[in-house]
């Protein structure tokens, strides 16, 4: 062992030379110094050395924790083609987050690429929280509501909220649902249903047990909070039955029918209160807010659909005549400067469901939250982007990608918050720490609603009569087999367009072929084949061909095809009526 400029050397390289010229042979020793580098890092080197992913690849190590450990790393390489593609730093990101696993610490690792510089630094991020309980940290009563003259009217409509920055305006209609990931660490992410908002409504995605129910309720709870009043239609009846009676939502509609007429109030609503506006010079941010959530909306839409074509006279006129799909359209376009938002939740994106115009009426729900792990489409409609949000944790309830603050989408923890209705025999079901917390997220006050036209007064009014008189309706259970299950809207699991369909897929069939439903035997069947138009695509003119195969006195199955346009749609079966089957 020998040492070379204070270094111990262990290691020696011998080079030859020959020069003719001066008939001499030179052998020159060089250190060799020892490899210093942690097996992380030379880890990091080697990955890169193939030259394949990324070209002259240096890794150094930017930081140690306090204990000495290595806390972060700059991989500068060359820039190619290749590297500037989105979907190639996707693929090398998640490489790099598998190879490095779990730090030391028990942080994670995450990946950033510079946007302007050839450099990717990965750093070390706390694991954002698996399950974060709702629940409010001072008492309901001393949360400000806004100052509103009898008709609803603020003239100053920004009150300050606990905690909020008063140099930003609007900051109380800033309605947190969980918990996201930024460059800057984990902050709140929110809907924001102030006037000046570029995001007015929600969009919610995600799967039957997906955590939507959860989502709209802690999203609900917040904003019975600030004083804005909410509307709920639940086609599916036992998402947010529990908002029954809640201080702040005058209504849950349950009947498609109902919902109906209630998007035909809301949008004669919308009209009653541009022309309040105009005739009183007020302005969108004096308007009193009114949010309606819309649950299971493919659902809804598809009740709709199927009502206006096989309903009773009755039911037709009144899909006619309210016209829901049509206004909805409208309502989002328009209701936002009325002081109307919209909240919508659906089990999947879909390009179609909203309608011909989907694109536009898409593009207004600009806070989104995705809660489940997105197909390269679905990311596509969601985000703009084939990769993002594709690999959620789908073990970890409540894990979302959501719109964070400046709007990109965010890896998020949604805010759980248990069921609010205090019905004792849904509270017996409650820990003291869910007890404590819905019990905080209660509001004191019940806000109303404040009506410009007669249409929503009434709606409301109706709604609430029917509800009182609903437990007359209850009756004692009796069994019922599936083979003869006849309400449609409780053995459904979602609807999609026919041209969504896939060989597997459990439809309900029979609902077309009679007109008066209460009484028809609905049938579950498999789909064994879809034929779709020859280039692929899906359009309202595009044709759908359908094979099931029926029971048959003959030995083999008898196939039946089913034809549907590309836009019509189809009820799918839950999961427990498809198992009967
Ligand atoms: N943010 C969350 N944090 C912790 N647990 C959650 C969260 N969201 C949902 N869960 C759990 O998952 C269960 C299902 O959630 P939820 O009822 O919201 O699903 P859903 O999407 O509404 O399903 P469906 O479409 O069938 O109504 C909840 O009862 C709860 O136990």
């Amino acid at each position: 062992m020998s040492r070379f400029l204070g270094a111990t050397v262990t290691d020696w390289k011998y080079v030859t030379g020959f020069r003719a010229d001066k008939s001499t042979i030179t052998i020159t020793r060089r250190p060799v110094l020892p490899d210093t580098r942690s097996a992380r890092h030379r880890m990091l080197a080697e990955l890169f050395s193939d030259g394949k992913a990324l070209q002259d690849v240096t890794v150094s190590v930017d930081s140690y924790a306090y204990d000495g450990t290595e806390a972060s790393y700059r991989i500068h390489y060359k820039p190619t083609l290749a590297t500037g593609m989105e979907a190639n730093r996707h693929k090398l990101s998640e490489a790099l987050l598998a190879a490095l696993g779990t730090h030391e610490s028990g942080q994670l690792w995450r990946v950033d690429w510079a946007p302007e510089k050839p450099i990717i630094t990965l750093s070390l991020r706390k694991p954002l929280a698996t399950m974060v309980m709702h629940s409010l940290k001072i008492p309901a009563a001393d949360l400000p509501v806004p100052q509103l003259d009898e008709r609803g009217i603020a003239r100053r409509q920004q009150m300050p909220w606990p905690g909020s920055d008063p140099s930003v305006p609007g900051q109380r209609l800033h309605v947190p649902y969980a918990s996201c990931e930024t460059d800057t660490g984990v902050v709140d992410a929110y809907w924001n249903i102030s006037d000046d908002s570029s995001a007015p409504h929600m969009l919610v995605v995600g799967p039957t047990g997906g955590g939507k129910t959860v989502l709209l309720t802690t999203v609900i709870t917040e904003l019975t909070l600030r004083g804005v009043p909410v509307i709920g239609v639940d086609p599916k009846r036992i998402e947010l039955h529990q908002f029954l009676g809640y201080p702040g939502v005058p209504a849950i509609v349950f009947e498609p029918l109902r919902a109906a007429e209630f998007i035909y109030a809301l949008w004669r609503e919308m009209h009653a209160r541009t022309k309040y506006m105009q005739t009183q010079r007020l302005k969108a941010r004096n308007m009193p807010l009114l949010v309606a959530v819309l649950d299971e909306f493919f659902i809804l839409s598809a009740a709709w659909t199927q009502l206006a074509k096989s309903g009773t006279d009755e039911e037709k006129e009144v899909i006619k005549r309210c016209n829901p799909l049509g206004r909805i359209g409208e309502l989002v376009a328009l209701a936002r400067s009325a002081g109307i938002r919209l909240a919508v939740g659906v089990q999947r994106p879909d390009a179609h469901l909203f309608g011909r115009d989907s694109g536009s009426v898409r593009d207004n729900f600009q806070t989104r939250a995705a809660l489940a792990r997105l197909s390269s489409d679905g990311a596509y409609m969601m985000w703009g982007e084939t990769t993002v949000g594709r690999d959620i944790d789908a073990k970890i309830r409540g894990r979302a990608t959501v719109s964070d603050p400046s709007g990109d989408p965010a890896l998020a923890q949604v805010w759980f918050t248990p069921t609010i209705d205090d019905h004792p025999a849904a509270r017996s079901d409650l820990s003291a720490e869910e007890l404590h917390a819905v019990d905080s997220l209660r509001p004191s006050r019940d806000t109303p609603v404040y009506c410009f036209s007669a249409e929503l007064a009434q709606f409301i009014a109706d709604e609430q009569h029917l509800i009182t008189t609903m437990a007359d309706d209850v009756r004692e259970p009796v069994a019922v087999s599936a083979s003869s299950v006849t309400s449609l809207i409780d053995h459904i699991s979602d609807a999609i367009p026919a041209g969504a369909l896939e060989e597997g897929m459990n439809i309900i069939l029979g609902l077309d072929d009679e007109p008066d439903r209460t009484g028809t035997v609905l049938t579950v069947e498999t789909v064994r084949k879809v034929a779709r138009d020859s280039d692929g695509t899906v359009t309202e003119e595009g044709l759908v061909r359908v094979g099931v195969s029926v029971e048959s006195t003959g030995r083999r199955p008898e196939v039946l095809i089913l034809e549907y346009s590309g836009l019509d749609t189809v009820f799918l079966a839950a999961v427990d009526l498809a198992a009967a089957a």
